[in-house]
């Protein structure tokens, strides 16, 4: 026989380690708003192979305990605890489950590490206390943890409107991303209740998006009040100008900035001339989320 051989598909068990990957907003634009206040976005969501890790042991006596609290986030309101508490109050389980977060991501960074986090224990409880739920009820669910917690069950790149939520598939490049973080996390309603913040950009077609179109209706704002984010964006800007890359941009509501390469060795070319003290790293963009085996669908 000829071919490549396939990679033997990964066996998700209670030792595993599960994987809780960072997003990138290739653009987001404002087009709108509900009359909750919410924002009303178009954006396109990407996964990239930089991530938290979890684990999970069962627990006979019902509670859900992380081990491993964030400092200046208690453990009850942490979206781990959160979401598995929804996945009991959902299917009635008396199952419990102890979580241990291996944090990577930086809290308020706009690659969604929290989110991510309680999609990967929708995800995995659903999977390890075998309740069968849907990844369309998972995506529910999630919405009321946050509204980019959908994404992440969905699994996929994709073209999102509504809040987030209403998610179709996009074909997005095999890019390489350098990505700078900055030494602030960005409240994410700070940004959405700025009064200067601009909320009218016209809608476009979601089949007619291009990978390098639209750009980040949060910029601005996040750039005037953050200076530490506007100075990275116009570090990076040159940077990438200098090594192939495409256009700098900041994701979500800041406070990462990222610029997309075709060459992974240009990425890393860039990325060694990051001034002294500055944080980035260099990530590949995935084509699918690493659990969404985990579901038929
Ligand atoms: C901006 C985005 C883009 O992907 O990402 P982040 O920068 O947070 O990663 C998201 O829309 C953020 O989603 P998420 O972080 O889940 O926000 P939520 O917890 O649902 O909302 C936090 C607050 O932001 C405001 N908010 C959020 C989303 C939205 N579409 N309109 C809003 O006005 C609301 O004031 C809300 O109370
Ligand atoms: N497991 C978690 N990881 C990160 N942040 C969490 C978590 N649980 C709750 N949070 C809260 O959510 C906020 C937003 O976190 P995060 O999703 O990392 O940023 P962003 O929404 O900017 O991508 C944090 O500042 C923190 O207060």
């Amino acid at each position: 026989m000829t071919g490549r051989a396939t990679a033997p598909a990964p066996v998700w068990g209670w030792e595993s380690a599960y994987p809780a990957p960072a997003k990138l907003n290739l653009f987001l634009h404002l087009v709108g708003r509900r009359a909750d206040g919410y924002h009303l976005l178009q954006t396109v969501f990407r996964f990239i192979d930089r991530a938290d890790v979890l684990r999970f042991a069962p627990r006979t006596d019902g509670q859900v305990v992380l081990a491993t609290p964030l400092p200046d986030v208690p453990a009850d309101t942490d979206l781990t605890v959160r979401a598995a508490r929804l996945l009991q109050v959902e299917s009635g389980t008396g199952r419990g489950v102890t979580i241990t977060l291996e944090k990577r991501l930086p809290l308020g960074g706009g690659i969604g590490g929290g989110s991510s986090d309680a999609a990967t224990v929708l995800l995995a409880l659903n999977h390890l206390w075998g309740l069968g739920l849907s990844r369309q009820r998972l995506q529910a669910l999630g919405l009321t943890l946050g509204a980019d917690v959908p994404v992440f069950v969905y699994g996929r790149p994709a073209f999102a409107g509504g809040v987030g939520e209403e998610l179709t598939p996009v074909a997005v490049p095999d890019e390489t991303y350098l990505v700078v973080e900055s030494p602030v996390a960005v409240p994410t309603p700070l940004i959405f209740s700025a009064p200067e913040l601009v909320r009218d950009t016209p809608a476009i077609d979601p089949a007619g998006w291009r990978p390098g179109q639209g750009h980040n209706d949060l910029e601005a704002v996040a750039c005037a009040r953050f200076p530490q984010v506007a100075e990275r964006l116009a570090w990076l800007t040159g940077a990438a100008r200098d090594h192939g890359g495409g256009v700098a941009r900041m994701t979500g509501s800041g406070a990462c900035v990222f610029a997309g390469f075709s060459r992974r060795d240009a990425a890393e070319q860039a990325l060694a001339r990051l001034p002294a003290g500055w944080v980035g790293w260099v990530a590949a963009g995935l084509q699918d989320h690493p659990l969404r085996g985990l579901l038929a669908d």
